[in-house]
């Protein structure tokens, strides 16, 4: 693919993204072209058969086939006319839906092959905007291209028509056309740039909106509810500014087009008068003008419309490349999009899961946090078959990096991740049923609980309920409104923390996988419920699990304690060897 570069002034070339998006589905393109510029150009026709029925009318026609050959001509126009908006219309749907559907799977794509963790740079409700919007815009241009070439075909063609019978009418038509090109043209970086102000102002009050949607119990708890209404009234007020700046200024560009042609139109008028009178110029001649001038406005408004919409398209490709923060060739690239059948396994991530756990091995990883101090430095360790170890240390010291890094969520600055002694590439290798994590806070999704835990799976009755044994759930299921039928509500809001970490764990543990990854489940559960789920988890024969924790119940099970400090290892053992050796340890667990 050729390479889309920025030219001098640092703009992207608009015209080979908008290019490389029309060559994924050309055939299809090709005939929602011919359909549509067929629509545009068929009100010629329909010009010439008014023309040569009032030469009829008025004993001057040149038309062969008589009144009849005029009737079938106006009723065989209509018809042909309906046959190809229907399927222009088709056509237009189908490749405006394959386009759209493309952009979006390709940003998707680029989002999910980040690092979990750092996975969007910028709010949700920017990035909801520029999926939706940016997409959308992007769309129309592609679409609206194909009226462009119709609006040119028909002018071309009513122009040689016009000048034919007589000229300077013709160019009193043409002449307001110039000026609209001209005049777009000249406003082009004003467009841009109150465009993308208006976007900023919106997606900022989106995502005002959306972070305080999720964080309503904090913000009553702190009584900050005026204070969060007086900011999202104040980013409206910006928001209202720069809307109306980009309005006006679409709004003065459409009444400067609109004025242009008004005057175009009175001007014609006066000639045409001043022709019947004394030139050659038929009743006919006169009804093709009057016709054709009808089309030639609207299609120089559109024309002027679509030049606009085409340079605001610049600025929905930026939006998307700063989601993505990829090149802009990962956008427009040519996706198979899964819409009949779904896409097949990864087999090649599979089969290294085939070899089953023995030994994973971490040699020097390394993550910092960028122009802070936070992080992990060159943690080797070594996590056996069938044991448990857990990862400690105080607040801060690093253990969800650690974690993160491992998982490939975070990307590493250095160190690498062995398999049974074989490299793995942390990026994608750590996914069911190699390996299982819940984070935190876990992810639930507003479904049923039964949906939260299969998540996809096709798993019998039996196994989720065996899950849930597993992670203590069972008695909290039978006391949930509609058992395992019952909505979690957005992002699980109607369990307490305890419940959303056990149903992660249930998640989990349905998926028989080599090794578990908690990070600290311990913080929304009571000693008793995590001495429980312990016990159950153990019971299964040979589980690999690795944990965040602090908990002397959890702590004293496990046969290997890595002691993180500052991002280092500060010491590692059994419990009771740490006791003895190390002063941080004693110190986390004496806080406890
Ligand atoms: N996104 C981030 N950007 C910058 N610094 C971060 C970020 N996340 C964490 N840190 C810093 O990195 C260090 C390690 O954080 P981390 O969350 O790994 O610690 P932790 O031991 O898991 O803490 P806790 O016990 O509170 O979960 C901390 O100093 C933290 O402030």
């Amino acid at each position: 693919m050729e390479k889309i570069e920025s030219n001098d002034r640092g703009n992207i070339k608009i015209f080979k993204l908008i290019w490389e998006l029309i060559k994924y589905r050309p055939i299809l393109y090709l005939f929602n072209n011919i359909f549509w510029i067929i629509i545009h150009v068929t009100p010629i026709f329909m010009g010439l058969l008014l023309k040569y029925t009032f030469e009829y009318i008025e004993g001057e026609s040149t038309f062969k086939y008589g009144l009849n050959g005029l009737i079938i001509g106006i009723i065989a126009f209509t018809i042909v006319k309906l046959v190809v908006m229907y399927y222009g219309f088709v056509t237009d749907i189908l490749h405006r839906f394959s386009i759209s559907a493309v952009l979006r799977f390709n940003i998707l794509d680029e989002i999910m092959k980040k690092p979990g963790a750092k996975a969007v740079p910028k709010s949700l409700g920017e990035v909801i905007n520029t999926y939706r919007d940016d997409v959308n815009q992007i769309t129309d241009s592609i679409s609206w291209l194909i009226d462009g070439i119709g609006a040119v075909v028909f002018s071309v063609i009513s122009l040689i028509i016009l000048m034919k019978i007589n000229m300077k009418m013709t160019v009193l038509v043409y002449a307001p056309l110039v000026v609209i090109v001209t005049i777009a043209k000249s406003t082009t970086k004003k467009i841009k740039r109150y465009r993308e102000e208006a976007r900023k102002a919106t997606s900022m009050v989106n995502g005002a909106m959306g972070e305080m949607f999720n964080s309503v119990q904090a913000i009553q708890l702190a009584c900050k509810e005026k204070n969060m209404l007086e900011h999202l009234k104040s980013l409206n007020q910006k928001r209202k500014k720069a809307m109306i700046k980009d309005t006006l200024l679409n709004q003065l560009l459409h009444s400067i087009f609109e004025n242009t042609i008004s005057i175009g139109t009175g001007l014609i008028l006066l000639v045409a008068g001043t022709a019947i009178k004394t030139e050659s110029f038929t009743v006919g001649d006169f009804t093709l003008f009057v016709y054709f001038l009808q089309f030639v406005t609207d299609k120089a408004i559109f024309f002027g419309e679509i030049l606009a919409n085409y340079f605001q398209t610049g600025v929905a490709f930026r939006k998307i490349n700063d989601i993505t923060e990829g090149s802009y060739e990962s956008i427009t690239k040519h996706s198979k999009l899964y819409i009949k059948e779904a896409p097949e396994r990864n087999e090649e991530i599979y089969q290294e899961a085939k070899e089953k756990l023995e030994e994973l091995e971490l040699r020097d990883l390394t993550y910092r946090y960028q122009d802070t101090t936070g992080g992990i430095e060159n943690i080797t360790l070594t996590i056996k078959k069938g044991t448990f170890t857990i990862i400690t240390g105080r607040i801060g010291s690093g253990k969800t990096t650690l974690l993160r890094t491992m998982l490939g969520l975070l990307p590493k600055q250095s160190g690498e991740v062995f398999w049974n002694g074989d490299k793995v590439d942390e990026d994608v290798f750590f996914i069911p049923p190699i390996c299982s994590y819940t984070s935190q806070v876990p992810n639930l999704l507003s479904e049923t609980v039964k949906e939260n835990i299969l998540l996809g799976l096709d798993k019998s009755e039996k196994d989720i309920n065996k899950a849930i044994y597993a992670s203590v759930f069972e008695k909290d299921v039978k006391n949930l409104e509609k058992g395992l039928d019952t909505v979690v509500g957005s992002k699980g809001v109607k369990l307490s923390g305890g419940q959303k970490q056990r149903v992660a764990a249930s998640r989990m543990f349905l998926r028989d996988s080599q090794l578990y990854v908690f990070d600290d489940i311990s913080s929304a559960l009571d000693v008793e419920t995590e001495g429980k789920l312990w016990d159950r988890l153990f019971q299964f024969n040979n589980i690999t699990c690795l944990a965040v924790s602090n908990r002397k119940i959890a702590l004293k099970r496990a046969e290997n304690i890595i002691v993180l400090k500052d991002g280092f290892i500060e010491a590692e053992g059994t419990f009771d060897e740490l006791l003895k050796v190390s002063e941080e340890f004693r110190a986390i667990v004496n806080a406890k």
